[in-house]
C-alpha cells in the first residue's frame, strides 16, 4: 500500500497530523493501553474480587501485594489504563482512536488486542473496529475535497495457515513477497465498503467464520488470530483523472489475537494443544518484533518468523503506528508473573550454557566445519571454472582444427621422410619395436602421468545430480553444457587434453626419432631411452618410455633378435599421434595403418615367447589391462581406420579370451592375405610398433603398424577401398552401445553420439575415442553411482515428455512403445524403456530420436565435443 503514496504529500500530511491530532506522545510509534474487564456473572457468583486497581490513568497496581523478596513490582505503568467500569467507547476515544485514524492520512496502523482467553479481546476489538469505521465515515463525509474508497478484508491465521474469512472456500492462502508492496496475501478477498450496514454484515460474516473452540476458560474461545483490515484510498478531487494525480493509501489492521494462555492453564490436549503451541509461538514472535521496533530502528526485526508478523510487517515497521490494548483480568496477572519467572529461568540457564567450556568447543567445531565448507566451495568453484575454460578452448580450436591438422600432418610426413623415420620397403618386421603410442595409449597412461593431474577421475565418475538439476537441465538448451556439468567432462575433455599433450610430446619425439637397426636388447633399450630424452622434464612420456617400456621389453628381446637378424627392422619406436591418425583419415597423407592382426605372426611370436609380458586375461579384466590392436587404414583410397572391435568380450569382459590376436571376421582374411603375401604389401615405408607396459598390476599390450604407401599399392583392396567400412562401423557402434549400457552412460550422451556419428569415415577417431573411454570406464567406474544418475536422468526425461509431445503425439508414442494408454505413470514407463535393448538397432534409433526430441536437436552439439580436439 505504501508504494501508492506520493512521498511528499505523505510527509506533509504526516507532520500536520502529528502536530494536531495524533497521540499524546508525539514520536512514539507504539501506544499501549490496558483495559480491565469487569467480573462476569460466574465470577460474581463465586464472589471473586478483582486483583488489580487503576490508581490513575496510566498505572495499575496489584491489589494483594507481593512478598518482599519478589522480583516483580506491584505497580505497572502504561500509556493508558482503563478501569473495568470504562466503556468500550471511552477505551476507543482515549486509546487507539488517534492511531486508528492515522490511516486517513496515509499512515499504516495496526491495533492489537492481547490477553488471556476470555479477557475481553474480541469484545473490545469489535467495538474499536466499529468506532473506527464510524469515524472514518465521518471523516470522509467532512472531506469532500477528496475522493475516498474504503476496502474491507478479513483473514485469520489458524495453526500458521492463512484463511480468507470472506472467501468461498477454506483453501489456505499463500503469502507472496511483492517488491513494492511487501508481503501480500495472495487471492485475499477485498470488498469495497458501501455503507455502515455493509460493514456490520461483513463483521458478522467474519465472526461466524472464525475458528472457535471450547477451552476450560472460555466456551467460545477464538483459536486463531483475526486480522480485519480497512484500506483507505483517497485522491484530491481536483486532480481526479489527471495524469499526475496521486492516490493516498494506507490501511489499518484490527488484530484480535488468539488467547495468550499457556497450554497447561487451559488443560489443552490434542488439537487444542497444537493450536496453543502455534498461538504461543506466533505471539512470542510478535512480542520480539514489537520489542525490537520499540527499542531501535536499526537491527534485524524477525518479521518473517511468523505469518502474523509477516502479514503485519507494513503495519508495524517503517512509519507505521501501533496501538496495543492489553486485556486484563486477574488470571492474566498470575499468568504474566509465571511467564516472567519462566523467562528469567530460561535466561539464567542460557547464560550458564554460554559460559561453559562445552559451548566453546561446540563453537569451535562449527567454525571448523564452516572453514572446511568454504574451502570445498572454493575448490569446486575452481574446478568449475577450469572445466568451463576447457570447453571454451575446445570450441575455439574446433574451427581452426581441420586446417591445422592437415598442415601439421603434411609437415610431419615430410619431416618423417627427411629423417628417415620410416623403414625401407622390405622392413616388414617379425619383431616389432615396442614403444608407447601416445594418443592411443592416452587413457591407459593416465595413472602413469604423475606429473599431470590425473584424468581418470574425470572420465570415470558421474557426479551426483544436484536437486535443482532438472530445472537447469530443462532450462539449458545445450545438452553439452548439461552433460559437462552433471555427468562430468565428456570424453573430449581431459582426453582431448591428454591427446593434445601427447600430440605435442609426440611431435617432439618424431623429430628425435631415428631409424636404427636393432642389435640387441641393450641397444634397443638404450635407443628407446634416447628417444625419451628430449622429453626429459615432461616426465610423463619419458617415464613410460624409459622405465616401463624397456623393462617390459627385456625378456623378449632375445627372441626378437632372431627375427631382427633376418630382416631389417625399424627398431625405433614410432609414435603414432592422434593427429597423424586423424590426418590419415582426412586423406592428406599416403598412410596405411595396418591392422595388427595382419601381423599375427609378430604378435604370436611375441605372445608365445614372452608370455610373462603378455597380460593374462584375468589380470586384464581385473584392472585396466587391455589388449587392442590397431585398425588398418588406407587413406590413399579414402578408407577409414578400422578398429578391431571384433571381440566384444574384450570390452565387456564377460568371457575368457586370450590376449593374442583377435580376429576381425570381415577383414582378417583379407589382411592376413595381404600380410602373408609380402609381394602384395610392398610397403614403401613401414613402421611397426608394439607396446608392452607394466603398470602396477595393470598391463597393456598394444601394437600398431604404420605403413606409408606411395599410393600405387593398396594393401587392403585393389579398389582402394576398405572392403566394408559401413559394416565395420556398424559393428563398432554396436559395441559402443553395449558399453554405454554397461557403463550407465547418460542417455543424452548416447543419443547425441548415436545421431551425430552415422558412419562417416571421419567419425572413426571419435568412435575409437569413445570406445576407449568406455572400456576404461567399464573397468574403473563405480556402477552404483552412475546407475543412480541414469535413473535420475530417466526421471527428468520423463517429465519432458509432457512439454515436448502433444497429447496426440504422446498417445502415438505410448502405442508405439507398447504402453497401455490407461496405465499409470506412462511417462515413467516410457523413460524406463529407452535404450533398454542394446541388441535391437531399431529400438536404439527410436530411443535416440525420443531423447533428442526431449532435450533438443543434436545439431546443437558439434561433433568435436565428442572427440579429440587437436590444437597445434
Ligand atoms: N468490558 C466488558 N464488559 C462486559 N462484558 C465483557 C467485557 N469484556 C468481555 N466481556 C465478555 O466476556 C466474555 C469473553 O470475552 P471475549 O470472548 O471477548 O474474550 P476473548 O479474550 O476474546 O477470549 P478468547 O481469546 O478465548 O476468544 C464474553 O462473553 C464477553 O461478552
Amino acid at each position: 500500500m505504501r508504494s501508492f503514496r506520493d512521498d511528499e504529500s505523505i510527509h506533509s500530511m504526516q507532520s500536520t497530523q502529528s502536530d494536531s491530532q495524533v497521540s499524546s506522545a508525539p514520536g512514539e510509534k507504539i501506544f499501549v493501553a490496558v483495559r480491565l474487564r469487569p467480573l462476569n456473572e460466574k465470577e460474581k457468583a463465586r464472589s471473586d474480587a478483582s486483583d488489580w486497581d487503576c490508581i490513575n490513568n496510566s498505572t495499575v497496581i496489584y491489589k494483594h501485594g507481593l512478598p518482599e523478596k519478589s522480583l516483580f513490582p506491584s505497580a505497572y505503568r502504561f500509556d493508558r489504563v482503563f478501569a473495568s467500569e470504562c466503556s468500550t467507547k471511552q477505551v476507543y476515544e482515549e486509546g487507539p482512536k488517534n492511531v486508528a485514524l492515522s490511516v486517513v492520512s496515509g499512515i499504516n496502523t495496526s491495533i492489537f488486542a492481547y490477553g488471556q482467553t476470555s479477557s475481553g479481546k474480541t469484545y473490545t476489538m469489535r467495538g474499536i473496529t466499529e468506532y473506527t469505521m464510524a469515524d472514518i465515515f465521518d471523516y470522509i463525509h467532512e472531506h469532500n475535497e477528496r475522493e475516498f474508497v474504503v476496502k474491507f478484508s478479513a483473514m485469520e491465521i489458524y495453526n500458521e495457515s492463512v484463511r480468507d474469512l470472506l472467501g468461498l472456500d477454506n483453501t489456505p492462502l499463500r503469502l507472496l513477497d511483492d517488491p513494492e508492496r511487501g508481503t501480500v496475501v495472495e487471492k485475499l478477498t477485498e470488498v469495497t465498503l458501501r455503507d455502515w450496514s455493509h460493514l456490520k454484515d461483513l463483521l458478522a460474516v467474519c465472526e461466524a467464520e472464525r475458528q472457535i473452540g471450547e477451552t476450560s476458560l472460555n466456551e467460545t474461545s477464538s483459536r486463531s488470530h483475526q486480522i480485519i483490515r480497512l484500506t483507505v484510498e483517497s485522491s484530491a478531487c481536483e486532480f481526479l483523472g489527471a495524469y499526475n494525480s496521486s492516490i493516498l493509501a494506507a490501511s489499518v489492521s484490527f488484530v484480535d489475537l488468539a488467547g495468550s494462555e499457556r497450554a497447561s492453564q487451559t488443560l489443552s490436549v490434542g488439537s487444542r494443544l497444537k493450536e496453543g503451541s502455534h498461538i504461543n509461538r506466533s505471539l512470542l514472535t510478535l512480542g520480539t518484533v514489537i520489542r525490537k521496533l520499540s527499542k531501535s530502528r536499526n537491527g534485524h526485526v524477525p518479521f518473517r518468523d511468523s505469518k502474523l508478523t509477516r502479514i503485519l510487517q507494513n503495519s508495524l515497521g517503517g512509519n507505521a503506528r501501533t496501538a496495543i490494548i492489553l486485556m486484563s483480568e486477574k488470571a492474566l496477572v498470575k499468568q504474566l508473573q509465571k511467564e516472567l519467572a519462566r523467562l528469567e529461568n530460561d535466561m539464567r540457564s542460557v547464560a550458564s550454557v554460554s559460559t561453559s567450556g562445552n559451548s566453546d568447543s561446540l563453537l569451535e567445531e562449527k567454525e571448523r566445519i564452516i572453514e572446511k565448507m568454504s574451502l570445498e566451495i572454493k575448490e569446486l568453484t575452481k574446478q568449475r571454472d577450469l572445466a568451463q575454460s576447457r570447453i571454451q578452448e575446445m570450441l575455439q580450436s574446433t574451427s581452426d582444427n581441420q586446417v591445422s591438422k592437415t598442415r601439421i600432418a603434411a609437415n610431419y610426413l615430410s619431416e618423417a621422410h627427411e629423417k628417415r623415420l620410416w623403414h625401407s620397403e622390405n622392413s616388414v618386421s617379425d619383431s616389432p619395436e615396442v614403444t608407447d603410442p601416445p594418443h592411443l595409449n592416452a587413457a591407459s597412461n593416465i595413472p602413469y602421468r604423475n606429473d599431470r593431474p590425473l584424468r581418470h577421475d574425470n572420465v570415470n565418475t558421474f557426479p551426483q545430480l544436484p536437486d535443482n538439476s532438472e530445472e537447469i537441465f530443462l532450462s539449458d538448451g545445450s545438452p553439452n553444457k548439461f552433460m559437462d556439468k552433471y555427468f562430468g567432462p565428456d570424453l573430449s575433455h581431459g582426453w582431448g587434453e591428454i591427446a593434445q599433450n601427447n600430440y605435442e610430446s609426440s611431435e617432439e619425439s618424431f623429430k628425435e626419432v631415428r631409424c636404427v637397426e636393432m642389435e640387441n636388447d641393450k641397444d634397443k633399450c638404450s635407443e628407446t631411452s634416447s628417444i625419451s630424452s628430449p622429453l626429459e622434464g615432461d616426465g610423463g612420456l619419458e617415464h613410460v618410455l624409459s622405465d616401463h617400456t624397456c623393462e617390459a621389453l627385456k625378456p623378449k628381446s632375445t627372441d626378437m633378435q632372431a627375427t631382427a637378424d633376418k630382416s631389417s627392422v625399424c627398431s625405433k619406436p614410432t609414435i603414432l599421434s592422434s593427429s597423424l591418425f586423424d590426418t590419415a583419415i582426412s586423406g592428406s597423407g599416403d598412410i596405411n595403418i595396418l591392422k595388427s592382426s595382419s601381423f599375427k605372426e609378430v604378435d604370436t611370436t611375441m605372445s608365445e615367447k614372452s608370455e610373462k609380458d603378455v597380460i593374462p586375461l584375468d589380470e586384464c579384466e581385473k584392472g585396466l589391462a587391455k589388449t587392442t590392436k590397431e585398425p588398418m587404414i588406407n587413406t590413399s583410397g579414402g578408407t577409414a581406420p578400422i578398429h578391431d572391435f571384433t571381440n566384444e568380450n574384450d570390452f565387456v569382459g564377460e568371457k575368457e579370451q586370450n590376449t593374442q590376436t583377435r580376429r576381425d571376421p570381415n577383414s582378417d582374411s583379407h589382411i592376413d592375405g595381404a600380410i602373408e603375401n609380402k609381394e602384395v604389401l610392398k610397403p614403401d615405408h613401414e613402421v611397426i610398433y608394439e607396446e608392452n607396459t607394466v603398470q602396477d598390476t595393470q598391463k597393456y599390450k598394444y601394437e600398431v603398424m604404420v605403413k606409408i604407401d606411395d599410393g600405387s599399392t593398396n594393401v587392403h583392396s585393389p579398389e582402394g577401398q576398405y572392403p566394408d567400412w559401413k559394416l565395420e562401423f556398424e559393428r563398432q557402434r554396436k559395441q559402443i552401445i553395449q558399453l554405454w549400457d554397461a557403463c550407465d552412460i547418460p542417455l543424452v550422451h548416447r543419443a547425441y553420439f548415436f545421431l551425430l556419428f552415422q558412419g562417416d569415415q571421419s567419425d572413426s577417431v571419435y568412435m575409437e575415442v569413445e570406445f576407449r573411454r568406455l572400456s576404461f570406464l567399464k573397468q574403473t567406474a563405480s556402477r552404483g553411482k552412475s546407475s543412480r544418475a541414469l535413473k535420475r536422468e530417466r526421471d527428468m526425461l520423463s517429465r519432458q515428455i509432457l512439454k515436448k509431445y502433444s497429447t496426440k503425439e504422446r498417445e502415438a508414442l505410448y502405442r508405439k512403445w507398447g504402453i497401455e494408454l490407461k496405465s499409470k505413470q506412462r511417462r515413467k514407463q516410457l523413460s524406463r524403456l529407452l535404450w533398454n535393448d542394446t541388441q535391437d538397432m531399431d529400438h536404439i534409433k527410436e530411443s535416440a530420436a525420443v531423447v533428442a526430441k526431449l532435450v533438443g536437436q543434436p545439431s546443437q552439439a558439434p561433433k568435436e565435443t565428442f572427440g579429440l580436439s587437436f590444437t597445434p
